[in-house]
């Protein structure tokens, strides 16, 4: 089955994703690759969207963010563009108000998992909202840590804004943070494409696991390929580590018609039947897991 890579564009308000986004597009245009761009703005009318060459499958989540309130549309965007556009690749521009595990999370649908390798997310920093950052309030403060902390890329923009010991100093403390990640000093988010092919997605047998950066966030997609026990799957959620924040997916028990739908949200588990058949796919998001193990435990129920 084709498998479409996907990247997350993230970064706070006016840091320079849709300026990235315009560079990477010229990039793919360059090695031919079919692209798909999905934009998330928090207001009703797009503006960024503007900015994208017409013969670029293009779909729009307006009036709401990817982390709260418009999850089932973005599930419905990306599975229409796979069906309709069938692309190589799709960046997914999200609002600079979104968290990137809700991020994830929001386009990881279980219903076509198994179609999507997850490529990592691209974080735009502001170079001088950073430095300056503590005059910006607590959560937006957190928040922009948080995109900067999951990153495998991280961009940290608007170079010419900066002086020499700025540069150094906020290059020394993203680093820190974010260790993994490949960090680098740009203008107009201009940077090394390979950076971003070269990007790190492992695949083995049916199971996809996408290591985000090595020892933050990562991702999981398991399928089940029978029926299993209710309580042996009880008993193998109790068993998780509690970094596992996120499990959404398909399970099928025992005796029961149809699968349930199954949501774990930082520890509390809820199963909901549904009425007709399901992919049983499974998407686990957690931090420091060995996924081998978690999938040996899946294997053996
Ligand atoms: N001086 C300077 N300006 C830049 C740079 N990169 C982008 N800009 C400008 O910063 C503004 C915001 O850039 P965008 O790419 O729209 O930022 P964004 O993150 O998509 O913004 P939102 O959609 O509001 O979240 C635009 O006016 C850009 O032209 C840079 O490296 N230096």
């Amino acid at each position: 089955m084709k498998q479409t890579d996907i990247y997350v564009l993230s970064g706070f308000l006016g840091s320079g994703k849709t300026t990235l986004l315009k560079e990477i597009l010229k990039k793919e245009k360059e090695i031919g690759r079919k692209v798909a761009v999905l934009m998330n703005e928090l207001g009703k009318v797009s503006i960024d969207s503007n900015e994208i060459e017409e013969d670029i499958p293009l779909k729009e989540l307006l009036g709401g963010c990817v982390c709260c309130t418009i999850q089932d549309e973005v599930e419905a965007q990306i599975q229409t563009l796979l069906m309709e556009e069938k692309p190589d690749v799709i960046y997914f521009e999200t609002t600079g108000a979104a968290h990137p595990v809700e991020t994830i999370d929001g386009i990881l649908s279980p219903i076509f998992a198994d179609r999507l390798r997850f490529k990592g997310i691209i974080t735009v920093i502001n170079g001088k909202q950073w430095i300056e950052r503590a005059t910006l309030n607590a959560p937006v403060q957190q928040l922009i840590l948080e995109q900067a902390r999951h990153a495998s890329l991280l961009i940290i923009n608007k170079e010419d804004q900066l002086t020499e010991a700025e540069k150094a100093k906020i290059s020394f403390e993203l680093q820190s943070i974010s260790p993994h990640a490949f960090t680098i000093l740009t203008t107009f988010s201009k940077f090394p494409f390979e950076k971003l092919l070269e990007m790190n997605t492992q695949v083995y047998d049916n199971v996809q696991k996408t290591s985000i950066h090595k020892l933050h966030l990562s991702t999981f997609v398991y399928t089940f390929k029978k029926m299993i026990a209710a309580d042996e799957f009880e008993t193998f959620l109790r068993e998780l580590p509690d970094t596992i924040y996120r499990i959404k997916g398909y399970v099928q028990f025992h005796q029961a018609k149809y699968p349930d739908l199954f949501q774990y949200s930082y520890g509390m588990p809820l199963f909901m039947q549904e009425d007709m058949k399901m992919p049983l796919n499974m998407v686990f998001i957690g931090e420091n897991i060995d996924w081998k193990l978690v999938e040996e435990s899946l294997n053996k129920l």
